[in-house]
């Protein structure tokens, strides 16, 4: 910690377990007769302090599941608890206080995230005003230089980059101390350099005040900067990058590995390109070897014969 934020205060849990847990989630929309399926048993577990990013293509039911998970709507079914609350049984005050003190929110627009008429220091202030807290010029102040933008405190936000509103709103977005701080397409409006700036900046501030943080977005370079990315696929969760430094005999190095998503009921969604390279439709036979489980196209209808060692992995 550094001298100057030391007494910030940091994320405060009264809940044992993960800050974002999902089960079986699912919301259905209904306009003008038409059913939409937007999220269809979504399963995710988010511990205290990680930083995932969530990536998906367009429809997949991302920001379905980021609403549903700052307490902006409410799933059709399932189970969901944010930083210890349920989301599925909460009351109107009680999503009021859970938006106020225990999720931070930061939008894509700039312009959505601060008021233009306020400073910046004023802008990170103003839930502190709404929420009764004390020593907000102080909080303000050591927010602002967290994430390295101290010198535009008495700025509006017309007058900065898009990189530096970004910073201001996460300041922002942290300003009461939340445990769980949901960005949607944070970085969507900013060139490369200032993305990688913005997202170091929020993970650096994340770890600092305990914040677990979970970033939607399109933009694959997110992916790098995060140790863990999950992929929603047709409203579910269906593979998870993990990526950890190792230093042996050969030096530090960055590895990655991918992994498909099982849920409780042993579903698993195999990934895209498996499926169409290997032309997979219909039905598909699987066997189980000592290790692992091999899955073959449902044609011919004899079954292969076992070839340890060779056999797609699903
Ligand atoms: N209010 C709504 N009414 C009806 N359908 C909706 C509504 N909101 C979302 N949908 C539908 O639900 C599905 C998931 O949408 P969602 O916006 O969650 O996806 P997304 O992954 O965030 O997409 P994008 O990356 O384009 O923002 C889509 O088919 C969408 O058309």
């Amino acid at each position: 910690m550094t001298p100057r934020t030391h007494d910030l205060a940091r994320a405060r849990r009264t809940h044992a377990g993960p800050d974002i847990w999902c089960e079986d989630l699912v919301r259905i929309h209904r306009t003008e007769g038409i059913e939409v399926q937007a999220l269809q048993g979504l399963n995710l577990t988010v511990e205290a302090g990680e930083v995932v990013a969530l990536v998906g293509a367009s429809g997949s039911g991302k920001s379905t599941l980021l609403n549903i998970l700052s307490g902006l709507d409410t799933p059709t079914g399932g189970r969901a608890r944010v930083a210890g609350e349920d989301l599925t049984a909460m009351g109107r005050r009680q999503r009021v206080d859970f938006r106020r003190h225990s999720v931070g929110f930061v939008f894509q627009q700039t312009s959505r995230n601060l008021l233009p008429f306020l400073s910046a220091a004023e802008n990170v202030a103003l839930p502190m005003v709404i929420a009764g807290r004390g020593r907000r010029e102080e909080r303000a102040g050591l927010l602002l230089d967290l994430l390295d933008v101290a010198d535009c405190a008495d700025r509006r936000p017309g007058s900065l980059s898009g990189g530096q509103q970004q910073r201001v709103a996460i300041a922002t977005a942290l300003a009461n101390a939340p445990s769980v701080l949901l960005a949607d397409e944070p970085t969507g409006e900013l060139d490369e350099v200032h993305s990688a700036q913005v997202l170091d900046a929020m993970r650096a501030a994340a770890t600092e005040l305990d914040t677990t943080v979970l970033i939607v977005t399109h933009d694959p370079m997110v992916s790098g900067h995060v140790a863990r990315t999950v992929q929603i696929r047709d409203g579910r969760t269906s593979t998870e990058v993990l990526r950890h430094t190792v230093a042996d005999g050969d030096g530090v190095r960055e590895v990655v590995e991918e992994y498909s998503v099982i849920d409780r009921t042993g579903r698993v969604q195999l990934p895209a390109e498996h499926v169409a390279a290997l032309q997979l439709h219909d039905r598909v036979r699987i066997h189980r070897e000592s290790d692992h489980v091999g899955v073959w196209p449902g044609e011919p209808a004899t079954p292969p014969a076992p070839r340890h060692g060779t056999q797609e992995e699903s």
